[in-house]
């Protein structure tokens, strides 16, 4: 349109700065040990016309930005992956002490939320734990390991698409290394997590494919409530009085003690479930394995 000047057709600022005073709080959608996730409506033109966004932010901080939360942001916004959640952008406070991470909202929610009220048949969970598959493998071709799988963690996009939603705990091993060892504080996800987290806090490739496992067992169980792993490893332990600590977890899973085979589960997914599970973590399958695996079972 030649009698518009270039100016006028340039956007008038970068997509990804959210202006904190267009930010407009709608309602939490979690909370975590150390920060929280809330719905917003960002609404620069204030006509309610503005678009939805999640944002997470951590627990105020005396002043300066802890540094393992510009790390997660930086993660998030170098993955491009149908199966990730996306990155949108950050809003920045007080000069950059308070830093906000956009992403984008998926109103169905986490597989928590989705899989108890709907009917889900086999093939659609195997979908979904096939496009998990797809996400972990392409985590993993950048060397981050996810630390944190589980069904809370994958948000549903729509019936036929879910995406791996949150990288609190998501950390990068070096070219060379095998383990990340870390002394994490706070309420880790232990029944999700493999012996040698548990025993050594050695988390590798290997560890989040006993998590994978583990999701898999919540995806065919329809996350129904009160049959999740930590109740059904507390069903384990003799008499329901004993407190389920790490190491009586640590001594079942010794015991070769597993997760059950959930109702109506094929033995090929037993088996997948149980070779994911396997006390020697090179034994493991590969998220790459895995996608075949479903793909030859989805048949
Ligand atoms: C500071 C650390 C921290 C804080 C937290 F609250 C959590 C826990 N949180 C994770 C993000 C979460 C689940 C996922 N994936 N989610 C994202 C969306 C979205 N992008 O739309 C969404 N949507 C939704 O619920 O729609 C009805 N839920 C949900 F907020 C739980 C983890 C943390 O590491």
């Amino acid at each position: 349109n030649p009698d518009i000047s270039p100016s006028e057709t340039l956007p008038d600022s970068d997509p990804s700065v959210f202006h904190k005073r267009y930010l407009k709080k709608m309602r939490c959608l979690g909370e975590g040990h150390f920060g929280k996730v809330t719905l917003y409506l960002y609404d620069p033109a204030n006509d309610g016309t503005g678009e939805l966004v999640a944002v997470k932010s951590l627990k105020q901080e005396n002043g300066q930005v802890p540094e393992g939360w510009m790390k997660e942001i930086d993660i998030l916004k170098s993955l491009y992956h149908i199966n990730i959640v996306k990155y949108k952008g950050c809003c920045t406070e007080l000069g950059g002490q308070v830093v906000q991470l956009i992403m984008e909202y998926l109103p169905l929610g986490s597989l928590m939320e989705y899989l108890p009220k709907r009917k889900v048949g086999m093939p659609q969970c195997l979908m979904f734990a096939q496009q998990i598959c797809q996400g972990m493998e392409y985590l993993h071709s950048k060397r981050y390991i996810h630390r944190d799988l589980a069904a809370r963690n994958v948000l549903v996009e729509n019936e036929g698409l879910v995406k791996i939603g949150d990288f609190g705990l998501t950390k990068y091993i070096p070219e060379g290394e095998i383990y990340y060892r870390v002394r994490e504080d706070g309420d880790s996800p232990v029944f999700w997590y493999a012996l040698e987290c548990l025993k050594e806090n050695k988390f590798s490739f290997a560890s989040d494919i006993w998590s994978f496992g583990v999701t898999l067992y919540e995806i065919l169980t329809r996350c129904a409530h009160r049959q999740g792993p930590p109740d059904k490893f507390r069903e384990m332990v003799q008499g329901p009085k004993e407190p389920m600590t790490v190491m009586v977890l640590i001594k079942l899973l010794e015991k070769q003690h597993r997760l059950p085979r959930p109702k109506d589960c094929p033995q090929e997914l037993k088996i997948l479930m149980e070779q994911c599970w396997v006390v020697d973590s090179a034994q493991r399958p590969s998220f790459k394995s895995l996608i075949e695996r479903l793909e030859a079972i989805r048949q």
